[in-house]
């Protein structure tokens, strides 16, 4: 029970990692708010599975690239949870494009969930906090990516944006008591790194990696839980990777 009174909210909950790791924080004792984009029924399951644990669960619905409404998602998540102190950026999209073809709209699509959400939502969570007076942690969705990847100029480069935004929260939001790391996920095996490729080729990055296999969603939350626990109160500023041993470069 790692996270035993803690209140968490967690970006694009609706799925994925994002459920996974609500559900792992649930588990560890958090109080858990599920930002979702557009599928309420499948937040609302994972809601009530939470609740079933004792846990408090709220919806909080949010398009994350509505920069503007970041302040009213935390104090939702805040009004809902009685508090908050935790806060997992998971919201994220891959549209593969090379970079021959790259359009402006991929590009500024991408870096406008993938970071600059990120960005402002964590600025607005820190600002709560202080507010609050209490102390926190972010944990923050990077990628494997970040290496470089074949047709994601735009995705690695929102990826490798968040490298450096969690270094510079981690240093400017130390003297608030927040700490602030980042998860590279390898190939795991959600909706998201299907898209785009062939079963083959699939086959052909999984086989490439230590573990030979595709990482389960709860292998990231697991990592995300430890980060955002005391248990990691030493742990600052870092990018952590989740990855089965992946060297692709
Ligand atoms: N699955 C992988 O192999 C992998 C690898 C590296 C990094 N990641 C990262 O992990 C995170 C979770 O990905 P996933 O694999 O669960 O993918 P996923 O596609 O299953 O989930 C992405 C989530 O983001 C939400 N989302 C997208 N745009 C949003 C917006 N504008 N506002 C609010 N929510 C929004 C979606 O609704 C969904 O819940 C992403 O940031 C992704 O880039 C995943």
């Amino acid at each position: 029970m790692i996270l035993e009174g803690r209140k968490l909210l967690v970006t694009g909950a609706q799925q994925g990692i994002g459920a996974a790791v609500a559900l792992r924080a649930a588990e560890a004792g958090a109080d858990v708010a599920l930002n979702y984009l557009d599928d309420e029924a499948a937040t609302r399951a994972i809601a009530e599975t939470i609740t079933g644990m004792g846990r408090k669960a709220v919806l909080v619905r949010g398009d994350v690239t509505d920069i503007g409404a970041l302040p009213d998602m935390v104090a939702q998540a805040a009004e809902g949870l009685g508090g908050l102190d935790l806060l997992c950026n998971n919201a994220g999209i891959y549209p593969r494009q090379p970079i021959l073809e790259l359009e402006e709209s991929i590009w500024d699509a991408t870096l406008t969930v993938n970071l600059k959400a990120n960005a402002f939502l964590s600025k607005a969570f820190a600002l709560h906090c202080k507010a609050a007076g209490c102390a926190g942690a972010i944990v923050s969705m990077s990628s494997l990516a970040v290496q470089g990847w074949q047709d994601s100029a735009h995705y690695c480069a929102s990826k490798s944006g968040i490298i450096g935004l969690t270094r510079t929260l981690a240093i400017e939001l130390a003297p608030l008591n927040i700490r602030a790391n980042a998860i590279a996920p390898g190939l795991i095996d959600t909706a998201q790194p299907r898209g785009g490729y062939t079963e083959e080729q699939l086959k052909e990055l999984v086989a490439g990696t230590l573990a030979g296999r595709w990482g389960t969603a709860d292998e990231v939350a697991e990592t995300t839980v430890y980060l955002l626990s005391d248990t990691a109160s030493f742990v600052n500023g870092q990018l952590i990777h989740v990855n089965g041993g992946a060297f692709f470069s």
